[in-house]
């Protein structure tokens, strides 16, 4: 994760970049929490930059295969079969930009439902807004609520 974090630093016209800490959880699979699966590891960047986003997330993939991630097959962020990884490396908000293409689906549709995401991006940024839903502080205690 620190070697493909200082790769995102040093992409061209990307200025800027603040990571979090990275926090442990447990391994997230399509029916629920899996424990006995490897946990992941996740952190949150904020990325200051001038890249449009499908080109940011070319070079995210591009960054991903260089520390060894294999793809399975082509798939789309709307139908994830979710297995192991090395790297994974995506595109949680950009800006406000609101965007339905399913090669790049922004602001990551199951962003708001993930406290692995959710958690470490408001330790880089206490003001958080992620677009369509609101203050990242109120939609995390949501989800922490008791049911
Ligand atoms: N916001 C996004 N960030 C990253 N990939 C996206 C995004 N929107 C759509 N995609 C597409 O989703 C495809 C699958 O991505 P990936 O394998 O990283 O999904 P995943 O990490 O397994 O699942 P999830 O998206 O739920 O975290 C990518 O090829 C990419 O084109
Ligand atoms: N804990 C955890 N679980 C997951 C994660 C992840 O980043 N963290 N990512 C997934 C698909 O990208 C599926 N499951």
């Amino acid at each position: 994760m620190t070697a493909a974090i200082r790769d995102l630093a040093r992409l061209p016209l990307v200025d800027e970049v603040r990571v979090s800490e990275p926090i442990e959880s447990v391994a997230l699979k399509p029916e629920g929490p899996d424990a006995a699966a490897p946990a992941y590891l996740n952190a949150v960047a904020i990325v200051t930059t001038r890249l449009a986003p499908s080109v940011l997330l070319g070079y995210l993939h591009a960054i991903e295969q260089r520390h060894g991630r294999v793809r399975s097959e082509r798939r789309s962020a709307r139908e994830p079969g979710w297995e192991d990884r090395t790297l994974d490396l995506d595109l949680i908000a950009y800006g406000d930009v609101v965007s339905d293409d399913p090669a790049l689906l922004l602001p990551h549709p199951r962003a708001a439902e993930r406290d692995f995401v959710l958690g470490p991006w408001l330790a880089v940024d206490p003001d958080a807004v992620l677009p369509g839903v609101g203050r990242v502080d109120a939609a995390l205690a949501r989800l922490r609520e008791p049911e």
